[in-house]
């Protein structure tokens, strides 16, 4: 491939958007990870080797082949047959970005294969477009905590490092929530009483986050544009906002659009009480009641976003031999 490579490897982070009141605006990358190779092809084969894409199509249907073209045209490149391998530890459709992570990791994988023609900041572009919110692909891309608003065809961000100290701790219930379903709840409308309950909390949350004041985040994050309106497709999750900073945490969220709940901690105030909030939240998110229909994981926040590299072997090779670093 001219200027291009033969085989590349995208590397990117789940994310967990919104963050309470910054709604379509506001997310953090997580230390879960997808991966996206692509080569050029003699006839086009998709691999989709992680958990939970049995469903997903194998041909060119498939998300990630029509984005890479989507790349190639824009670049005024030919490239009509790819080899596409698909692995990943971000579960679908539980509001931690799966479709994020892969919207990016294709538009990295394809822009690399043809030498980098487009810059980084025109691939948010592309990725909030085709998401059609900035606040998941944002993160994705750019790695910490990211601030961004879409206008419909311009997308700003600003990239905030994460603050020292700050653990996240999601619970991840077994049943999944699409996207599309989670924002046909929401109303058309909301009154200025709600407008400036939400847009104060998001400024004053991502000035704490910016400044590191972690005492403020308490403070912070309630939220009344989404999470009321999709507690209940969430069970549990009114219980979580109400209760979990009395339970350790700094506060909590839907994660994205759910039906995952994620809590922020301060390491340097828990004070032994993480135990405390992973069976709160393993109780207050259980549908069946005991527990075991949710996964709780303490996720560091990931500095990294998108990271594309030149792949000497096959995904499948990789992750048979452990050579994935996670
Ligand atoms: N690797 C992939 N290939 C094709 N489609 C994918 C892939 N990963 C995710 N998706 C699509 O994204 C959907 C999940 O996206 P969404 O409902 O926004 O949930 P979330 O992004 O929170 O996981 C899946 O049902 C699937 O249609
Ligand atoms: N702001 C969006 C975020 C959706 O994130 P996802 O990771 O669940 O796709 C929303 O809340 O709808």
């Amino acid at each position: 491939m001219p200027g291009g490579r033969e085989r590349v490897r995208a590397k990117v982070p789940a994310t967990s958007a919104n963050l309470g009141p910054g709604f379509d605006a506001l997310g953090i990358a997580l230390s879960l990870y997808a991966w996206i190779e692509m080569a050029p092809a003699d006839e086009t084969s998709i691999a989709l080797l992680g958990n939970g894409t049995e469903g997903l199509p194998s041909d060119k249907s498939n998300l990630l082949y029509g984005i890479a073209q989507r790349v190639f045209d824009e670049a005024g490149v030919r490239v009509p047959e790819l080899e596409i391998a698909f692995a990943g530890d971000i579960p679908l459709a539980r509001g931690l970005g799966s479709s994020a992570a892969a919207i990016v990791g294709a538009l990295g994988a394809a822009n690399a294969l043809i030498g980098e023609p487009l810059p980084r900041d025109e691939l948010f572009r592309i990725a909030t477009e085709i998401e059609g919110h900035p606040d998941n692909v944002g993160p994705a891309i750019y790695g910490g905590i990211v601030t961004a608003i879409w206008d419909g065809e311009r997308a700003s961000h600003i990239r905030l490092d994460v603050p020292a100290g700050l653990a996240t701790l999601v619970a991840i219930p077994t049943y999944e929530l699409l996207t599309s379903k989670a924002r046909a709840a929401l109303p058309e409308t909301y009154s200025r009483a709600d407008a400036v309950f939400n847009l104060s909390r998001a400024a004053l949350l991502t000035a704490a986050f910016a400044t590191g004041k972690l005492d403020v985040v308490r403070h912070a994050m309630q939220d009344r544009l989404h999470q009321p309106y999709r507690a209940p497709l969430v069970p549990g999750l009114s219980r979580v906002l109400s209760e979990a900073s009395a339970r350790g945490a700094l506060g909590a969220a839907l994660s994205g659009a759910g039906p995952t709940a994620i809590a922020f901690v301060d390491e340097a105030s828990a004070n032994g009480r993480k135990s405390e909030l992973e069976t709160f939240l393993r109780e207050a998110m259980s549908v069946s009641g005991d527990g075991r229909d949710v996964e709780l994981r303490w996720l560091a926040p990931s500095a990294e976003g998108l990271v594309v590299e030149a792949a000497s072997d096959r995904l499948q090779d990789a992750l048979s031999e452990g050579g994935l670093a996670r």
